[in-house]
Formats: structure tokens, sequence, C-alpha cells
């Protein structure tokens, strides 16, 4: 895996313009920044023409979205298709809510998105698969997900990062499953959404490879939580979310090639 990437990301410093959510917006501002790209968030549809003209990569959330945001993402992906910026979508509860699912669906039918990336609720609901999602979280069901991703990635011909304990990286055939990480980060609202974000960061620098730079975004995410705990033996979720944004900036990439655990399929 490439993960000499990271030095190449925090080298070129990439633009990543975001379509936010209210709840975790500087979560995923500070999360960019500290790890060594440059965010920049935008709320005014006018503006969309000029911003992606200025960012490397674009990553579109859809937490918390209004009809009226609905357009501005619409603009800001096709925009960004046009001038051949890679697209990131996150698609916040959509295997809870069948209106988010639908409107999820028509974005992905109007933008080349190059990465999904959601919970297993969230692309369960999107590849069509039996599951129980809860709210924002991952929920339960009996599938395989592997099989799931895959499936997903297939129907909207792009890469899935589908996302959890282990995350799973798939572009319909190929399959990376990605073990490490630490359950404090589903203790943290905005891991996800960090996450997401890291990724349009990742592709911004590879956009040649952008299945290679999503596994490596997972895994390099991943760790850095690994570091973030550390060896201590009880931490909650507020020193978890200091120590993250501290390790996204000081884990070096000698630290975070340590104790990989990742298999290909
Ligand atoms: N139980 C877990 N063990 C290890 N890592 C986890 C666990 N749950 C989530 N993560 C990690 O948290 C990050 C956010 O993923 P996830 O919780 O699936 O997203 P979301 O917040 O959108 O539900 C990912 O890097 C994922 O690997
Ligand atoms: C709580 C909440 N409600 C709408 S968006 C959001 C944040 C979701 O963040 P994440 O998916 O990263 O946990
Ligand atoms: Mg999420």
């Amino acid at each position: 895996m490439q993960l000499s990437l990271l030095n190449q990301l925090r080298q070129e410093n990439p633009v990543v313009l975001n379509i936010s959510n209210f709840v975790t917006v500087q979560d995923v501002a500070n999360g960019l920044n500290a790890l060594g790209a440059s965010p920049i968030m935008s709320e005014e549809i006018n503006e969309t023409k000029e911003m992606v003209h200025i960012s490397d990569a674009v990553a579109l959330n859809l937490g918390a979205f209004s009809e009226e945001q609905v357009k501005h993402i619409r603009k800001m992906g096709q925009e960004a298709n046009r001038a051949f910026k890679p697209v990131v979508l996150d698609p916040v509860a959509v295997g809870a809510i069948d209106y988010r699912l639908q409107v999820a669906k028509e974005l992905l039918d109007e933008i080349d998105v190059a990465v999904i990336r959601g919970n297993a609720g969230e692309i369960a609901a999107l590849a069509g698969a039996d599951w129980t999602s809860k709210g924002i979280d991952a929920g339960q069901g009996q599938g395989d997900l592997v099989e799931i991703a895959q499936q997903a990635a297939q129907k909207f011909h792009t890469i899935v990062l589908l996302s959890g304990a282990d995350d799973i990286i798939t572009d319909g055939k190929r399959v990376t499953i990605v073990h490490n990480g630490t359950p404090l980060f589903a203790a943290h609202v905005g891991s996800g959404d960090m996450l997401s974000s890291i990724v349009a960061a990742f592709c911004a620098v590879d956009p040649a490879g952008v299945y290679e730079a999503t596994r490596v975004a997972a895994t390099v995410f991943a760790r850095i939580g690994e570091l973030a705990v550390g060896d201590q033996s009880t931490m909650g979720p507020g020193t978890f979310t200091v120590n993250l944004l501290d390790q996204l900036q000081l884990a070096q990439l000698e630290q975070i090639k340590q104790n990989i655990k990742f298999e290909e399929a």
C-alpha cells in the first residue's frame, strides 16, 4: 500500500472543498487542516464555480441537507466533474430515512462520484441489501459486508469505502479490508465525516488512483486513531477527540506504517 501518499499530501497541502453539516463542520475543517490539507466550506451557490476552480477535491456530505442545499450539492458535484476534480459522497443516514435515500440516489445519477464513504447501514441501503440502520449509525444485518460493498460499487460505478470495525474498500472487483482502528471512533460523532473529507484529500493527491488513495486514507485514519489511544487502557471520547486531532498532525509515516493490518482479495 502506498502509505507515502501521506507525505505527498502534507507537501502538496491540497484544497478540499466541503459541503458539511452543521453538526460536524468543525471536526471536518480541523481534521483536514491538522492532517495537512487545506479545508474550505461553502454555503453560497453563486460562488460554486470559483470555489471548485480553486479546489483540488470536493467532499459532499448529506448530513443535514435542505432542498436549497441539495441544489448547491448538485451544482458543486457537476462543476467538479466538468473540472475533473474528484468527488466524495457521504450518504449520512440514508439507511434510516427513505427520503434521504431517494435524494442520494438522484445525486448519484447526476454526479460522477469517485468514492462513496458510508457505514454498513448507509452502503447497504444504497446497494438495496437487507439491513436495519439506526439513525446515523450502522445498525444491524445478516448480509456479507464485502458483498454489499461490492454490489454498491458495481451499481453506482464507483469506489466504495464501507467503514466500521473493519473498513472495506472496493471498486466492485478488488477488495481491501483494513482491520486497524479503535472503537472510540464510534464514540465521537464526526469520525465518519472526517474520514470522508480525508478520503477527498488523498484523492486530490492522486486523482489517477482513486482506489489506492481511498485505501490509504482509511488505513492512515485508522492508525492515527490507534496512535491517539496509545497505551492508555481507559480513555473517553473527550480525550480521544483531542488526541485524534493532535495525532492527525503529529503522527509520522514511520509510526503509521507500524502494525498495519490489512488483507486484499
Ligand atoms: N468498532 C470500531 N473499531 C475500529 N474502528 C472503528 C469502529 N467503528 C468505527 N470505526 C472507524 O471509525 C471511522 C468512522 O467510521 P464509521 O463509524 O463507520 O462512520 P460513521 O461515523 O459515518 O458511522 C472509520 O475510520 C472506521 O474505521
Ligand atoms: C448527528 C448528525 N445528525 C445529522 S449529521 C450528523 C453527524 C454525523 O456524523 P458522522 O456520520 O461522522 O458520525
Ligand atoms: Mg456518518
